[in-house]
């Protein structure tokens, strides 16, 4: 199983669609415009973080059971793993509590520990990091025009924005759960470049060729 990460807008699910054609993967997808909890959050933080994040366990962890019980190889547009992340950034803003956050956190590390002889691994066997900058997340968050999630009409997610994008390098370095590899978003421009995307798609088989060939 192969799982993209990265910051809003970053590329996941698009990248996740053009591997699983390119790679015969069968793909799986957090549905964003299904998630009836996600507008109530951007227009009440505080009310409905912890929902939040009660709501993406409950539902990436059903996609993570499915893709493995799936005969094909898969491939998800999401890590279960970047939600800690968003929900202690969210804690630190004092959208939720410090112990909601440990408890949060407490609650995945229990869900997504492996079961010995399990065939049912829950763990990835590759996570690809998009990484973009500050300017590109923006760019493309405007060019994909979700309304909830635009900065002229609520000013405070530029900051928002702005905090979560510098912790999801630390996130990177200190991710263990999986072999991992980094893709460089400002330079591949995997969606509008047929020649970016080779480069990337070269870069991702190379490293899952290494990963199964061990
Ligand atoms: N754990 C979370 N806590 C708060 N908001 C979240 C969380 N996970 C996702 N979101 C929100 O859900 C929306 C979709 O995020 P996500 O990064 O999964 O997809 P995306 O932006 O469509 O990604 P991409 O463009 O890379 O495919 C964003 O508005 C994001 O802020």
């Amino acid at each position: 199983m192969l799982v993209l990460a990265g910051t809003i807008g970053a590329g996941k699910t698009s990248l996740t669609r053009m591997l699983a054609e390119k790679m015969n993967l069968a793909d799986y997808y957090e549905s964003v415009d299904d998630n009836e909890i996600l507008p109530l959050f951007y227009k009440n933080p505080q009310k409905y973080a912890f929902l939040l994040q009660i709501y993406f366990l409950n539902s990436r962890l059903d996609l993570i059971k499915k893709a493995r019980l799936d005969d094909k190889d898969s491939i998800m547009d999401r890590s279960i793993y970047e939600d800690s992340l968003m929900f202690r950034l969210n804690a630190d803003l004092s959208r939720a509590t410090e112990t909601e956050a440990d408890i949060y956190d407490s609650l995945l590390k229990n869900m997504m520990e492996e079961i010995p002889n399990s065939k049912l691994t829950k763990n990835p066997d590759l996570l690809i990091h998009i990484k973009i900058s500050f300017d590109t997340m923006l760019k493309r968050i405007k060019k994909r025009g979700r309304s909830f999630e635009q900065i002229d009409k609520d000013p405070e997610l530029y900051k928002y924005y702005q905090m979560l994008n510098e912790r999801y390098n630390r996130w990177y370095e200190e991710y263990d759960q999986s072999p991992k590899m980094q893709i460089d978003g400002d330079r591949y421009d995997f969606v509008e470049n047929e020649e970016d995307f080779e480069n990337v798609l070269k870069q991702i088989k190379d490293s899952y060729q290494e990963l199964i060939s061990c």
